[in-house]
């Protein structure tokens, strides 16, 4: 091999302005995604240092403090929430004590906005995370598990509690759910898991190489966008195809894989579209609670939708291990952009960014808590959000597990490491939707 000629001062000097035109540009594009909804989404993703978690706005310090910040107005709620349904758990107050809300808040910066916090009983909170977890998460609701795996129809759910009970044991090979796609004898069966690179990638916006191991993350469904339907309705709405690769799990392990289930009209991640052919039964639970909330909103924030117009067509149960986010995105497929979406959040806190109709707008971190509600009216509705931060140690007291209630073991042991939030929609105008099925 002859030596490399060496280099001209002139060539030198090319070479060099070209790297730096290089780095110019790395910069440049850098800073124009650098918007103020990315800074805030850096600032709460770092892991060294530690978020400043006192920056978020906490609707449940007392009262006076709240108020003190000129951008916060209480407004009382339509019709008290006790009114509404015992799913927020009015028959457990006389045993529990406390009460239930009469107000809710509204913030300067987010039109549209309709905050009420502590909104459930811990009772009505735990007979609604055993739903997200065991009923609702069967199908015919989809999940980010059957993309790849053979979830049974009487759900991974009663799998996991069938062996954390004792009723099968944990080496029965029937317990294991199996893969859609055939193992590559080549690829030699069990494929490694690489969720655990959620940290060291906190934009989701993976550097384009080609992969040297064709591992899908089975959490690569996530709604990671900024939500915008990017096909027209009338093209086919494939499914994406299983991998052979993804781990045979233990389903106590498994149960941890599960990221969302759609509800009601089932969601085509890879299109931000509805499958509008598949409308799954709407639990009938849900449809009372999410239009008692609309109802007990009604009038009180500057966007006002009539209760009796609010069908809860959509949902999407969010199941979020310690370590997982929700980058910013706008909820856009939805025909229906004037009704709420009303969202509900159970186990540990997080930080939830609310921002504006473009990333440039700064948003407000708020510290969702469990059994607090949000509901997104009127511009609200189609602002940039994320949930960049699920906070550690933050789990209450009444999710753990309860001395006089063994059955709840199984959930508090999920919850120990976890945050549930479910959100529901309309999704079209009222009196234009379909007849949708009630799941009794
Ligand atoms: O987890 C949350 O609170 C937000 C979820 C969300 O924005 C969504 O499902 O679109
Ligand atoms: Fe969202």
């Amino acid at each position: 091999m002859p030596d490399p000629q060496p280099m001209s001062n002139r060539q030198r000097k090319i070479m060099e302005r070209q790297a730096e035109r290089n780095r110019e540009m790395a910069a440049a594009k850098r800073s124009e995604t650098r918007t103020p909804f990315r800074e805030a989404e850096l600032q709460f993703l770092s892991r060294h240092p530690p978020p400043d978690y006192s920056k978020a706005l906490d609707f449940r310090q007392p009262v006076e403090v709240l108020l003190r910040d000129p951008k916060i107005k209480r407004v009382p709620l339509h019709k008290r929430i006790s009114e509404f349904s015992d799913l927020f758990g009015v028959k457990d107050l006389q045993q529990e004590g406390g009460d239930l809300p009469e107000n809710a808040y509204l913030h300067e910066d987010h039109p549209g906005l309709i905050y009420i916090p502590a909104a459930f009983t811990p009772t009505a909170q735990r007979n609604l995370i055993k739903g997200c977890l065991k009923d609702y998460s069967r199908h015919p609701n989809k999940s980010n598990l059957d993309t790849h795996y053979l979830v049974p129809d009487s759900g991974l759910w009663d799998l996991h509690e069938n062996v954390f009970t004792g009723k099968q044991p944990s080496d029965d090979p029937s317990i294991f759910v199996q893969r859609k796609a055939k193992v590559d004898e080549q690829a030699g069966g069990y494929g490694s898991d690489d969720d655990d690179d959620n940290d060291s990638k906190p934009d989701n916006k993976r550097p384009k190489m080609k992969p040297k191991s064709p591992v899908p993350s089975i959490r690569t469904l996530v709604p990671i966008m900024d939500g915008t339907p990017t096909v027209p309705d009338n093209v086919p709405k494939d499914d994406p195809e299983p991998s052979a690769q993804v781990p045979i799990l233990p389903p106590a392990q498994l149960v941890r894989k599960m990221r969302w289930i759609t509800l009601g009209y089932q969601y085509h991640w890879p299109s931000k579209t509805y499958h509008f052919d598949q409308n799954a039964p709407f639990p009938e639970e849900l449809s009372i609670l999410s239009k008692a909330v609309v109802d007990a909103v009604d009038g009180v924030g500057p966007y006002p939708y009539p209760a009796d117009d609010f069908v809860a067509e959509a949902g999407v149960v969010n199941y979020y291990q310690l370590k997982d986010r929700l980058m910013g995105h706008v909820d856009r497929s939805e025909l229906n952009k004037e009704a709420p979406l009303v969202s509900f959040s159970f186990g540990h806190s997080c930080i939830y960014l609310l921002g504006g109709p473009t990333r440039e707008k700064e948003p407000t971190p708020i510290l969702l808590q469990s059994g607090d509600i949000l509901v997104m009216t009127g511009p609200c509705r189609s602002a940039f959000h994320g949930v960049p931060r699920i906070i550690e140690n933050t789990l209450p007291t009444y999710l753990q597990s309860l001395p006089e209630e063994p059955e709840w073991d199984i959930y508090a042991d999920y919850l120990s490491e976890a945050r549930i939030n479910l959100n529901i929609r309309q999704v079209y105008p009222p009196n234009d939707s379909p007849a949708s099925p009630v799941q009794h």
